[in-house]
């Protein structure tokens, strides 16, 4: 094993915290070129394809990654902003805005946003945080619900960052918050500020993008935790079961995927003569190709077209303050024991704020 060089040790430097919110990560531009840069790295990681490599390797690169490019190409020229990809957009401006929350709140912790695949790299970011003498790292993944494609594939490019570095910063990662009450307050925030808007539907479609089904059989917590946050959502709602229903979205390949997909979901629903649903996708923590595109585009005109008359998206919690106060009282948490505080009664106040407001929206 070589690590690479760094900076000489020097005494009496001070402890600093670093939190780092990592996404998953988006083309560069919405071109074929971009693409297969991009889907190449995501589909060669054997978290997110679990089948033997050889084969895999030989598929991906002999059939998809001379096909899907250009298609995935033009549906992100659909959804692409002046800014760029809307995940990098909103990514970026999350973790801004976390560190402002948590300055408020008198944590002094540097924040940086890093994408497990395309740029900024997880290792770059991390060499930089070092650079700037962060000597405590808190990693938290931008994904509520765990799954070993998505958090542990975060863990795992720590990991190989760990590997190639000699003095390691003290490093802690955030698991999930599927079922944390304040990210399920602002989900519902959200839906009643939607439903005052444009009414109430029939049925309420919670779209969690997709796993492959075998992944549950091995252990994978994914499906359950979709499932949970679901029904929290819908209990804070005061929906009943029939008045609500969790799908999986963005099926990938042949192979059986969790059940029931949500575009024949919809399909049945029209089918069956349900008029109005309204689509949220909780599992996102911001808008992206997969809700911008899949569901409010895509969705939506599968809906329409097999009968149905009204469809709404309900956007991600994106930049929300609802969504912002969640993420920044999960980190606040995880911090917890890491000597953050220039301003411990402006945390402490916010914390109670906060948890007054969760139990007010749980009631
Ligand atoms: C939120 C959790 C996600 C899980 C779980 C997940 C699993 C997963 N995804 C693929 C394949 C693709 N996903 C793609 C896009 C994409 N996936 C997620 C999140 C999860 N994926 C997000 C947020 C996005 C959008 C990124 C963006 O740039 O906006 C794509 C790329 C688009 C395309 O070509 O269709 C692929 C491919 C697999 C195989 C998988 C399962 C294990
Ligand atoms: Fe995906
Ligand atoms: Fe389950």
């Amino acid at each position: 094993m070589t690590t690479r060089p760094e900076a000489a040790y020097s005494h009496g430097s001070s402890p600093k915290t670093a939190l780092l919110y990592c996404n998953l990560g988006t083309p560069d531009a919405p071109t074929p070129a971009a693409l297969r840069r991009y889907l190449a790295q995501f589909l060669s990681d054997p978290r997110v394809v679990e089948i033997p490599r050889l084969i895999w390797l030989a598929i991906l690169h002999g059939i998809i990654l001379r096909v899907r490019p250009a298609k995935s190409a033009a549906k992100y020229a659909s959804v692409w902003t002046s800014e760029g990809s809307p995940l990098k957009v909103w990514t970026e401006k999350q973790a801004k805005l976390l560190q402002g929350y948590l300055g408020e709140r008198g944590h002094a912790v540097t924040v940086r946003y890093a994408m497990r695949y395309g740029s900024p790299s997880i290792a770059d970011t991390l060499n930089s945080l070092r650079a700037e003498g962060a000597t405590r790292i808190l990693v938290l993944p931008a994904y509520p619900q765990y799954s070993g494609a998505t958090t542990a594939s975060v863990v795992d490019d720590v990991a190989n960052w760990a590997l190639r570095t000699r003095h390691l910063p003290e490093l802690r990662f955030v698991n999930r918050y599927h079922d944390d009450p304040l990210y399920i307050a602002a989900l519902a925030e959200s839906v009643r500020a939607h439903w005052a808007v444009n009414g109430r539907p029939e049925r309420l479609v919670m779209s969690f993008h997709g796993m492959p089904a075998r992944t549950l059989a091995l252990g994978d917590p994914y499906h359950c935790e979709c499932l949970k946050t679901g029904r929290l959502l819908a209990e804070s709602l005061g929906l009943s079961k029939a008045e609500y229903i969790v799908t999986f979205q963005s099926r990938f390949g042949k192979a059986k995927w969790l059940e029931p997909y949500t575009e024949p979901t919809l399909k049945k629903l029209a089918a069956d003569g349900v008029k109005k649903v309204a689509v949220i996708c909780p599992g996102f923590s911001a808008d992206c190709l997969e809700t911008l595109e899949e569901i409010s585009m895509e969705a939506r005109e599968t809906f329409l077209h097999a009968g149905g008359e009204a469809f709404s998206y309900i956007p991600c919690l994106n930049d929300s303050p609802a969504g912002m106060r969640a993420l920044t009282t999960l980190a606040e948490r995880h911090l917890q024991g890491w000597p953050t505080l220039a301003r411990p009664d402006a945390a402490a106040l916010q914390m109670q704020r906060d948890l007054a407001l969760a139990a007010g929206a749980s009631n």
